[in-house]
């Protein structure tokens, strides 16, 4: 009888692996939003609950949800395995873009992502719990939000990152519930002067956050990745940009996402 449970379970180790990276499903309280934020929470074999590890923060795109990239990128474990970090997915709801919305209290996300969820993922896990131990990015919406959050978060997070992201929303006044959030560009032109990435460059400084790019050439959010790139090289702002063949699918995040990891964690090495 033993036997018939134990080989099953020494073939089911052999096929993920041993040991493998844990994958928590959490309810965080947003005070902000008074609701619960479902949070995916991946811990590398290596956690000991001894040792503080670095955090990275791994953002969804529109339409998606906290679980959305541990779903479709199962490999995103292994690279918690290898590189010895924390990867931290939010909910960032429907189309969030990750603002403090100002016109909607139900939607306050920059809040919940740097503030509450940092505190409490600090205080539930052992965290490098400083800006040398955080980093953020994501994809398409997230993108936008791994740059956005920590451009003007940067006593919060010391590197950031984004794949295939929404880095201008200007050209897109119709798209993906931006206007939902922040108010029609009609009607509020500095709002969204203001919520774009490349309206805050202003607030960097050479090497004051390390910064990874990527996208693909074949992705409508190309043209705006380039003229970034473009205006933080006019800026002298140090950074990695990384283009390929490629469009707006889970094939090229797949593939994006290993070497933001290996940015990060060359960081956070670079910090100990
Ligand atoms: N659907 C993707 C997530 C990314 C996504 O939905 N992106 C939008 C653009 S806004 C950025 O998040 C998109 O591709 N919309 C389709 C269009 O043609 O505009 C997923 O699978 O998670």
């Amino acid at each position: 009888m033993k036997r018939c449970v134990l080989i099953p379970l020494l073939l089911a180790l052999f096929v993920v692996g041993v040991f493998p990276a844990t994958v928590d499903t959490v309810s965080v309280f947003s005070k902000k939003m008074e609701k619960e934020i479902k949070t995916v929470v991946i811990k590398p074999q290596s956690y000991d609950g001894e040792n503080t590890f670095p955090v990275l923060y791994l953002l969804h795109g529109y339409s998606d949800r906290y679980d959305g990239w541990v779903n479709k990128v199962p490999q995103i474990r292994e690279l918690s395995d290898q590189y010895g970090v924390i990867i931290v997915c939010p909910d960032g709801a429907f189309g969030s873009w990750y603002f403090d919305s100002p016109v909607d209290p139900a939607f306050q996300f920059e809040t919940f992502v740097s503030k509450e969820l940092i505190t409490w993922v600090d205080n539930n896990y052992k965290t490098v719990a400083s800006r040398e131990g955080r980093a953020i990015t994501g994809l398409s919406m997230g993108g936008h939000g791994g740059l956005y959050l920590a451009f003007r978060n940067q006593d919060v997070f010391g590197a950031c990152g984004s794949m295939s992201g929404g880095v201008d929303i200007r050209p897109f006044p119709n798209n993906w519930d931006i206007a939902k959030r922040i108010g029609s560009q009609r009607d509020y032109p500095e709002r969204w002067e203001e919520n774009t990435v490349m309206g805050l460059l202003h607030l960097l400084t050479p090497d004051a956050l390390k910064i990874i790019i990527d996208c693909g050439t074949e992705d409508f959010f190309f043209a705006v990745n380039e003229r970034l790139h473009d205006e933080l090289l006019y800026r002298n702002i140090p950074h990695d940009y990384i283009t390929r063949p490629g469009a707006h699918n889970w094939e090229y995040w797949s593939n994006a996402v290993k070497y933001q990891v290996l940015f990060f964690s060359e960081y956070f090495k670079s910090r100990q």
